[in-house]
């Protein structure tokens, strides 16, 4: 672990952020999209979205993609929570890939930086692991928090299943970042099944997408207990 302050990035390489919020939450089966559910008296998306307002982290540009029949909701929840946090909300589509599109363009005018592709649902993300994947991402054009598993781990076959080799695999999180022509160029792309999160689209380009220590608190709040969960690491 490094103990050098991390360098501001220079005007000629501004830092942006995607924070994708567009999905409604079937998983969690509550009565709202889950990043509107509260924790520790504040909704998940305000939690988010407060790390990457961190002054240290010099984001220039904040933007949040919601579903398009909740940017109403949410207007009303920052006026409360969180007024002071500055972004911009934008419509979001069927798929976290046509959400993450949508956030893109709202990025046009730019063709230098690195930009930050963030779940809205993980609310715990430490402000080290942002910085590491931004500066990552400056260095390799593509880098990724992630961690190992702590079980093991089994593939299913036809007849039942196998085991893997647990040292080889690694499990991804949020902040995936970029250079943002290149993902810009990612997203030019067709929509394959396969893609999963940013890192999937970007390797549809072949272009190597390097691994930055993630955190085991950095949750994704997808059912129940994860709220529980991530109610407990706050307090
Ligand atoms: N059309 C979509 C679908 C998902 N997301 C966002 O992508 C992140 C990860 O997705 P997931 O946890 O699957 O969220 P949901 O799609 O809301 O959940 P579910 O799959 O249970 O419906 C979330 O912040 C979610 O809001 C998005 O911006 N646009
Ligand atoms: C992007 C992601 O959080 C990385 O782990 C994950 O792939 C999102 O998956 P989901 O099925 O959309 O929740």
């Amino acid at each position: 672990m490094s103990s050098q302050a991390p360098k501001t990035p220079s005007p000629q390489d501004p830092r942006f952020a995607i924070i994708v919020a567009g999905g409604s939450g079937t998983r969690m089966g509550a009565d709202r999209p889950k990043q509107f559910l509260k924790l520790r008296g504040e909704p998940v998306l305000v939690h988010t979205l407060r790390r990457f307002a961190a002054p240290e982290l010099h984001v220039q540009r904040l933007v949040l993609v919601l579903p398009a029949d909740q940017l109403a909701v949410w207007q009303e929840l920052h006026q409360r929570y969180a007024p002071e946090l500055a972004h911009e909300v934008v419509s979001g589509g069927a798929t976290r890939w046509a959400s993450v599109r949508q956030g893109l363009a709202r990025l046009k005018e730019y063709s230098a930086g690195v930009v930050a592709v963030h779940d809205g649902v993980r609310p715990l993300t430490p402000l080290s692991v942002i910085e590491s994947t931004y500066a990552a991402a400056r260095q390799h054009g593509a880098a990724v928090a992630a961690v190992a598993p702590k079980d093991s781990v089994r593939g299913l076959s036809a007849t039942g299943s196998y085991a893997l080799d647990r040292s080889r695999l690694r499990l991804v999180q949020t902040p995936q970042c970029f250079e943002l022509e290149l993902l810009r160029r990612a997203y030019q792309l067709p929509e394959l099944p396969t893609f999963t999160d940013d890192a999937s689209v970007v390797e549809d380009l072949q272009h190597p997408i390097h691994l930055v220590p993630g955190d085991y608190r950095n949750l994704k709040i997808t059912t129940p207990e994860d709220l529980l969960l991530a109610e407990a690491l706050l307090g």
